[in-house]
């Protein structure tokens, strides 16, 4: 369930909302006449403010994006130059277009300027080399084709194939990484098909604009996440506790939570299941009730703020924290699994049964007092924390 909400947020929610917004648009497009010139002359502004920043994040694939669309919309704005005008250039821009689209969506981040320049220009003259090659090769063995393939596949269907193929692979490639970068492509892909394709399309100063409004907001979500998400759990980071800090109140509990003997499990299992106990161990305490936000304060220490509750009446939450990672048998991923078939992966997990650990973790809580700073507070946690360390570990101090 957990999987699917993450899918949503990153894939379809902005998908929905992107749809929503450019349907509304069409909607109320009467009224905005009187916006005609600005609306114009926004996307110059947006997809050129866009680079600069995508330049400036190191999200070059968008930067790059963001620069073709440019160019495109200069060409398309051109008196002379209609989408009409373009004419058999069309099918040949859709097409390229939505392969370099595509390509972009598997390739990773570089510097805008650098020695992976030469090899993105040579791929975007490829894909519509490609692109070239394949319209080309449709007219000219159109009627072989014709009589060899059933009616169903038109002449126009065969054309659209590869849009459809990457459609196709943006769409598995989006629900596949899970990030608002390839959300952001996929939605490019959309919009570029929809504005060759449908009909009644929306203004093309709309489209545009709308790609660099998301193109905008992709790189700014994303950069707070790195800055204040932990990418190993998950969790908001220690940056994002003390943002959080500034917020608070006089009134509001802080507890430290450590997973016990933790180095000794390390040792044990090696550091890689160290990891994937620390991811799960993190998604419990994520699950925290009573209003506490949970924060990886760094190593295997985690951190659990409640705002405006005192440390007693936390104390059934943090017990219930405890309890489920207690009672949770973690099922360790067998490295070797990955290269095995379904068959004798089933097998030998009949012959072994599942190999499953459990940890523990510690717990120390205290209530900010008065004319207290959050570090005093954290540091009084702590001291709590080593009790229950010294008490047997696997359960709460205050
Ligand atoms: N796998 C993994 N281990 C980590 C990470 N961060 C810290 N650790 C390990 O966590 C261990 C912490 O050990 P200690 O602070 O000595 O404490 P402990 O073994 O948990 O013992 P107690 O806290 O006294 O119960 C060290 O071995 C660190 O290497 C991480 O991101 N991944």
């Amino acid at each position: 369930m957990s999987a699917f909400y993450h899918r949503c947020r990153y894939l379809f929610l902005p998908i929905f909302f992107t749809g929503l917004s450019l349907i509304l648009f069409q909607l109320s497009q009467p009224k905005l006449q009187a916006w005609q010139e600005t609306l114009v002359e926004l996307p110059y502004w947006l997809l050129s403010i866009v680079t600069l920043i995508a330049i400036q994040f190191n999200r070059s694939r968008l930067a790059y994006l963001a620069i073709l669309l440019l160019a495109y919309y200069v060409c398309i704005t051109e008196p002379r130059l209609t989408i009409e005008g373009l004419g058999q250039y069309s099918d040949l821009l859709l097409l390229g277009g939505a392969l370099t689209i595509t390509w972009f969506a598997f390739i990773k981040d570089r510097g805008l300027l650098s020695s992976h320049t030469l090899v993105r220009t040579i791929g975007i003259i490829l894909c519509f080399a490609a692109a070239f090659g394949w319209i080309w090769a449709n007219s000219h063995y159109r009627t072989q084709l014709d009589n060899f393939l059933p009616a169903l596949i038109s002449h126009e269907i065969r054309l659209f194939i590869p849009l459809y193929l990457c459609a196709l692979l943006v769409l598995l490639r989006g629900i596949w990484s899970s990030n608002l970068i390839s959300t952001a492509i996929l939605m490019t892909l959309l919009i570029w098909g929809g504005h060759f394709l449908l009909p009644n399309p929306l203004p093309i100063s709309v489209s545009m604009s709308a790609l660099a409004i998301i193109y905008l907001l992709t790189v700014l979500t994303e950069s707070y996440f790195l800055a204040y998400r932990d990418e190993l759990t998950g969790l908001a980071s220690r940056r994002a506790l003390y943002n959080l800090v500034l917020s608070l109140g006089q009134k509001y509990s802080v507890a430290m939570l450590d997973i016990d003997h933790f180095k000794k499990f390390n040792d044990t299992y090696g550091h890689d299941v160290g990891d994937q106990v620390l991811k799960l161990v993190a998604s419990k305490i994520a699950e925290v009730t009573g209003g506490g936000k949970a924060f990886r304060y760094g190593g295997e220490e985690f951190t659990i703020v409640f705002s405006r509750k005192d440390a007693s009446s936390v104390l059934a939450h943090l017990e219930g924290v405890r309890e489920s990672i207690e009672e949770y048998d973690i099922v360790l991923r067998d490295e070797k699994r990955k290269k095995q078939t379904k068959a004798k992966r089933a097998q030998a997990q009949s012959k072994s049964g599942k190999k499953t650990v459990s940890v523990t973790i510690s717990i120390g809580v205290a209530d900010h007092q008065h004319g207290e700073n959050f570090d005093q507070t954290m540091k009084n946690a702590d001291l709590a924390l080593y009790r229950a360390k010294q008490k047997g570990r696997n359960q709460i101090c205050i």
